[in-house]
């Protein structure tokens, strides 16, 4: 996705959180001192199935769908990527705003798993404490303000909803979700609302792609439509 279609989104997030541009950008910009290029042609996921693993707490029981033998590819977001590689896993990416499990992102950097790091107006020590001690070689950089040099947005909000953005940027030919629960009673107000976001987003990105996301099966008639 480049970022004309996603900015009006993007601004319409700003204005439901309150968060401020201009922070997003110090941070964004902060992040384009830290990392390089990433060369996108590493990840070929043309046509693949990609599970993109979120961090409900139903995640560890739906481990097992990873073994479907039509799976090719696993994406994890933010504390998913612990549950996944604990359960035996190979992960392809790690997608992650740092704010949580770091130590998970420079372990998987420095054995050439490659990690998307964030960087948005509410995580820029995260940002500077985190990303230089990740292998450099296997970061892709990510915001999602306008993009800058190496850091890239291809549309995406939430470590989850980002990661699934990711894999349709690089050519996924279906998206399965493995770990969601977008009504999960035990997460407080603002995680239901970055929650109510990533659902909006996804069904916006499986209209785009003429996809059914079958985690939005009995949702849609709830879902606010995005453009
Ligand atoms: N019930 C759920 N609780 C938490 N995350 C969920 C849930 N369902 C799906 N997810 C997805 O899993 C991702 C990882 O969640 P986790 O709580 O580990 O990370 P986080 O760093 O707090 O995420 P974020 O910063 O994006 O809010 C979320 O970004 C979200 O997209
Ligand atoms: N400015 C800002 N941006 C974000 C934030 C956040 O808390 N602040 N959280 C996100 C996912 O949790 C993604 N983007």
């Amino acid at each position: 996705m480049d970022f004309t279609t996603w900015e009006p989104v993007y601004e319409r997030i700003l204005d439901d959180f309150g968060f401020d541009r201009a922070g997003d950008e110090r941070a964004r910009d902060a992040l384009a001192d830290l990392v390089s290029p990433f060369d996108r042609d590493r990840l070929d996921w043309a046509d693949a199935t990609v599970a993109v693993c979120g961090a409900a707490p139903t995640l560890d029981d739906e481990l097992d769908r990873l073994d479907a033998p039509d799976v090719d590819v696993v994406v994890a977001a933010s504390t998913a990527a612990d549950a996944v590689r604990a359960a035996g896993f190979d992960l392809d990416l790690m997608v992650t705003d740092l704010d949580k499990n770091p130590e998970t992102a420079i372990e998987l950097t420095e054995s050439g798993v490659p990690v998307a790091a964030h960087a948005h107006g509410d995580n820029l020590p995260a940002v500077r404490e985190w990303v230089p001690r990740f292998d450099a070689d296997n970061v892709l950089g990510t915001t999602q303000a306008a993009p800058v040099g190496p850091v890239v947005n291809w549309g995406g909000f939430t470590d989850g909803d980002r990661a699934a953005f990711i894999a349709d940027e690089l050519g996924a030919g279906r998206l399965v979700f493995v770990g969601w629960d977008f009504d999960d009673p035990s997460v407080g107000a603002m995680k239901a609302q970055k929650l109510r976001w990533a659902e909006r987003l996804l069904r916006w990105l499986e209209r785009r792609r003429g996809e059914r996301l079958s985690v939005l099966d009995g949702r849609r008639d709830g879902i606010d439509p995005l453009p």
